[in-house]
């Protein structure tokens, strides 16, 4: 997906200005930054809930997922129809059940299938918001700081999770996240974001095999790219 030039402002506040960036199709951009520099807009307009004022966003935007920092479960409808809401109109019963049963067995719902959103944990409740913004096999999969909250051992669960289920169904991730672990654990390409209008502050490619990252003489490498991608953080705090 190419972002070209694009230029967009809240109010008076400009946030981008002829803007531009490179998300490679089917892999996995993160985008670090500090709180308020611009990242959810970015996912917003990729989502055309915000149109740029100039320039374009180019790349297949057919089925766009969105998933948020809090689940959005609708409280009054169990797991599986909260999963099957955004597949209503287009397919057959049949269809959805076994698109339903399957996605539900990949994320580990399977016995909490009939439960409502109040009876699940919070790892629970944001694998069913997974098993929705995958059930409808998007081209772009947009995800907004989806693990806060959650303990570290919850968030690798889910980290392996997403990268298996990315694996699978191949959208082009965009990953918003204010943490460097989780962004090397996740990312292909990893952006760091600052300013005011929004500048890149670096750009890093992590080379490791997905999803298996144990290997010990990845360590070391992963350790650099933190440390760098940290001290870019800490640099873009202080522009
Ligand atoms: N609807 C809006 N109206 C006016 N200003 C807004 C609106 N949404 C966001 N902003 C402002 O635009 C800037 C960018 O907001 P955005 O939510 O994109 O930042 P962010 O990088 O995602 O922040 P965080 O990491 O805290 O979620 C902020 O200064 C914010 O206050």
């Amino acid at each position: 997906m190419q972002i070209n030039g694009i230029t967009f402002s809240h109010g008076k506040k400009p946030i981008f200005n002829d803007f531009s960036i490179y998300l490679p199709e089917k892999e996995i951009t993160c985008i670090l930054g500090n709180s308020g520099v611009g990242k959810t807009t970015l996912l917003k307009l990729i989502a055309r809930i915000y149109q740029v004022e100039n320039g374009t966003i180019e790349g297949n935007q057919k089925r766009v997922s969105y998933l948020f920092q809090e689940p959005r479960l609708l409280p009054w409808k169990t797991v599986f129809e909260n999963v099957e809401y955004v597949l209503l109109n287009k397919l057959s019963k049949a269809e959805r059940e076994e698109r339903i049963t399957d996605i539900l067995e990949q994320v580990g719902l399977t016995a909490e299938k009939h439960s409502f959103p109040h009876e699940l944990s919070g790892g629970m409740k944001q694998r069913a918001a997974i098993a929705r913004a995958f059930v409808g096999k998007p081209d772009i999969l947009l995800l907004d700081e989806p693990l806060q909250g959650l303990d570290v051992v919850k968030k690798m669960e889910i980290h392996e999770l997403l990268l298996t289920l990315w694996d699978r169904y191949q959208p082009t991730v965009v990953y918003v996240t204010h943490d460097v672990a989780e962004a090397i654990a996740v990312g292909q390409q990893i952006l760091v974001f600052h300013g005011r209008p929004v500048a890149v502050q670096c750009q890093c490619f992590v080379h490791t095999p997905l999803p298996k990252r144990n290997a010990e003489d990845e360590q070391a490498y992963l350790k650099g790219i933190s440390e760098h991608l940290l001290l870019q953080m800490k640099l873009a705090n202080e522009i």
